[in-house]
């Protein structure tokens, strides 16, 4: 006879999906959190013998299943979601979202817009988050706030902003804001250079040398789109992978963003330095920016994450419409039903994602020993019933609406679709006065 353990709490629930590969979907079973980390999963019988829980939560037609994570996203942008729409990525960038920024982008739009964000992405089940913008640390603030996950920029960008006058600006803000919250458990940090048209040699190469002695992962846009490519060859007489292969960024600490336009010798440098890449389907639909060869990637055993990109191109930050995406574009794009399946979109969102990130061991699947970060689908409405593969539904079928409850780290920031930890109305009240301030302006 075992001894009793003590835990904070038990959540039961009719399916849970470990996305392990070790582990097949466990029925009627019991995930135990202690201390924010999950301590067992078991039949909800033996659980209820093997555990006495400060607090249970019985789920009883829900899946759970490891937090989403969304890998590359702009989250303060939701202030500009709207705001510019059918329109390719240059003259989208050009025209209306950098003049916008120009005017706009302060430390209170970065941080009524994160925080705005962070409220959308746990109400679809998101809990990390991996981001790409101006001051960082009111970014950080919101994330903290809102108890959240997330991986957080030092950008850099080749022109002067309100937030740096130039690189070593850049650079230099997004080192003291890592020094200063190296050690917040929920944080992490990554090097987010922009894009190969926006930022030189000299600070890739900056960059590249602080990311190998920091050990910290370099976050950028690549191949996104046709544009991007010929400007490279203008400009640098290669095409924007060879240069970051020339200038030494091709490694397993890169996360390539969208690599849509890919020659199979530039798929074999990415799979020959183990470099990680985002996929963002409705990003790269909506600019029109073409469509990623993702089969090839994961037939090459390339790890190929998914990310919503922000608001404002995508124009949702809903991880669900971005596996279901995902699934279906690789199999209109190959002519084989059976390209990317649901078990593979759920593990882009979720393991895929923390192995990009380095946060593996962290989160990412459902198993003793990882935090506690879970998100629960509730399966009762009727478009979900009857239900013989809950995988199938969750990408196929279900939405970021049926997502019920969402934990980080042990700590529960959503209950019954209600946020815990932020107020809805201060956000509608911040969302009202900064579409008031871009109108007066446009
Ligand atoms: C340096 S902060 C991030 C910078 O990126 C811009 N941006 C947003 N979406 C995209 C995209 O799809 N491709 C390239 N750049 C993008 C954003 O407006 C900020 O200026
Ligand atoms: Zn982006």
């Amino acid at each position: 006879m075992q001894d009793t353990v003590h835990i904070d709490t038990l959540i039961e629930a009719r399916w849970i999906i470990p996305v392990d590969p070790q582990q097949s979907i466990l029925n009627h079973h019991a995930i135990a959190i202690n201390q924010g980390k999950i301590i067992g999963i078991q039949p909800i019988n033996n659980a209820h013998s093997r555990f006495k829980a400060r607090e249970i939560i019985a789920l009883n037609n829900h899946a759970l299943i490891p937090g989403l994570i969304n890998l590359h996203t702009h989250a303060a942008m939701i202030l500009m979601r709207g705001l510019a729409n059918d329109l390719p990525l240059m003259e989208w960038l050009n025209k209306h979202i950098w003049p916008t920024e120009s005017r706009h982008v302060n430390t209170s739009f970065v941080l009524d817009g994160t925080r705005l964000a962070c409220a959308e992405m746990l109400r679809g089940g998101i809990t990390c988050f991996n981001d790409m913008y101006f001051f960082p640390e009111a970014s950080a603030q919101a994330v903290l706030d809102s108890g959240m996950r997330a991986s957080l920029g030092m950008i850099a960008i080749d022109f002067p902003t309100a937030y740096a006058n130039d690189a070593d600006d850049y650079l230099a803000k997004g080192m003291a804001l890592r020094d200063r919250l190296y050690s917040e458990p929920l944080l992490s940090f990554c090097f987010a250079p922009h894009a190969p048209y926006t930022v030189s040699d000299k600070t890739l190469t900056n960059i590249l040398t602080y990311a190998e002695q920091l050990e910290v992962p370099i976050h950028i846009h690549l191949h996104e789109t046709l544009d991007e490519i010929n400007l490279s060859i203008e400009s640098h007489g290669v095409r924007p992978i060879e240069r970051m292969h020339q200038l030494g960024l091709l490694s397993p600490g890169l996360i390539a963003v969208h690599m849509v336009h890919l020659t199979d010798n530039e798929i074999r440098l990415i799979k020959q330095h183990g470099c990680h890449t985002v996929h963002c389907p409705s990003s790269n639909l909506k600019l029109a920016s073409g469509f990623a060869p993702v089969t090839s990637l994961l037939d090459n055993n390339i790890n190929v994450g998914l990310g919503t990109d922000s608001a404002a191109s995508n124009n949702r930050l809903d991880m669900f419409e971005e596996m279901r995406l995902a699934a279906l574009l690789a199999k209109a794009s190959t002519n084989q039903a059976d390209a990317l399946p649901a078990h593979q979109a759920l593990e882009m969102a979720t393991i895929n994602n923390a192995r990009a990130l380095g946060i593996d061991e962290i989160t990412g699947t459902l198993a003793s020993g990882k935090a506690a970060d879970i998100t629960a689908i509730d399966f009762s409405d009727l478009h979900l019933s009857p239900c013989y593969d809950p995988v199938s539904h969750l990408v196929y079928a279900a939405g970021r609406e049926q997502v019920s409850h969402v934990w980080v780290n042990g700590k529960m920031l959503l209950e019954d679709k209600k946020l815990t930890t932020l107020d809805s109305t201060q956000l509608h009240n911040r969302a009202a006065y900064w579409e008031e301030c871009i109108k007066s302006t446009a």
